[in-house]
C-alpha cells in the first residue's frame, strides 16, 4: 500500500535535511538542489506502509492556477510544510501554503488535507525569530498538527514528525487511497522536469 506525502517551504529550512535524516537517520550538513522523490517504509499499527515523499523545492507561485502546484497537491495524501524558526519570512510562507494547499483541494474538490506543520532548526534558538506559540497557534487556527524539531540534532523529533502525519491520515482515511507505483513517480518527476527546462518557476 502506498501513500504519498509533500514537504514543502522556502529555500533552506531543511525540507532536505528532515528528509534525509528521517531515511538516512544522518545530517549531512549540506544537500544541494536536487528535487528527488524517495520511499520508505513505515510501521503503522503493525502494518508496514510504504510512502513516497517527495522533497519539493518552493515555486513561489502558490496561485490555484498554478499547474505544478496543483500537480503536488493533488499527488500528495499528506503534506508537511517546513518553516526555520530563524526565518520569519519562512513562517509567513507556510501560512500562506496552509491557505493555498486548502483552496487547492476545494478547487478540486478533494478530501480533506492532512497536513503538518513544522518549525526547523531548533538547535539556533539563540537566533530565534518566530515564537513556539506562533507556531502553536497557527496550528490551532488551521486544524493542523505542529512540531518543532532540529534536523541537525535529533533523528526522533523528525521520526515523530512523519508519525505524527501518517496517524493524522489514518485518522483521514487516506492511506486507503490509490497506489502510486513507479511509474507514476517517474511520470510526476518528468512533468516537474519538463517544466523546469521550459519555465523557471
Ligand atoms: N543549525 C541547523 N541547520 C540546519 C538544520 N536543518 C538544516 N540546516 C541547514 O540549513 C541549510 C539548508 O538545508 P536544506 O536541507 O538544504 O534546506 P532546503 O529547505 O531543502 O533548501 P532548498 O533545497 O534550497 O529548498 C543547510 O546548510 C543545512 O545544513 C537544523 O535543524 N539546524
Amino acid at each position: 500500500m502506498d501513500t504519498n506525502i509533500v514537504v514543502m517551504g522556502t529555500e533552506r529550512v531543511g525540507k532536505s535535511a528532515l528528509t534525509v535524516r528521517l531515511l538516512t537517520r544522518r545530517f549531512i550538513g549540506e544537500y544541494g538542489d536536487i528535487e528527488s522523490i524517495y520511499s520508505h517504509s513505515f510501521m503503522v499499527d503493525g502494518r508496514e506502509i510504504s510512502v513516497n515523499i517527495w522533497d519539493s523545492p518552493y515555486s513561489g507561485d502558490l496561485s490555484v492556477e498554478t499547474s505544478l502546484f496543483e500537480k503536488k497537491v493533488q499527488w500528495a495524501d499528506g503534506y508537511i510544510l517546513v518553516y526555520s524558526i530563524c526565518d520569519r519570512a519562512s513562517f509567513n510562507t507556510v501560512s500562506r501554503l496552509i491557505q493555498a494547499i486548502k483552496s487547492t483541494k476545494d478547487y478540486l474538490n478533494a478530501d480533506k488535507a492532512p497536513i503538518v506543520i513544522v518549525g526547523n532548526k531548533r538547535d539556533l534558538h539563540h537566533r530565534r525569530t518566530v515564537l513556539s506559540e506562533e507556531g502553536w497557534l497557527l496550528a490551532l487556527k488551521t486544524d493542523c498538527h505542529f512540531y518543532e524539531v532540529s534536523a541537525a540534532e535529533n533523528y526522533h523529533s523528525v521520526l515523530m514528525v512523519f508519525h505524527g502525519l501518517m496517524d493524522r491520515m489514518k485518522d483521514a482515511k487516506l492511506t486507503m487511497k490509490r497506489p502510486l507505483g513507479f511509474k507514476g513517480i517517474v511520470k510526476s518527476m518528468s512533468a516537474v522536469f519538463a517544466r523546469r527546462r521550459t519555465d523557471s518557476f
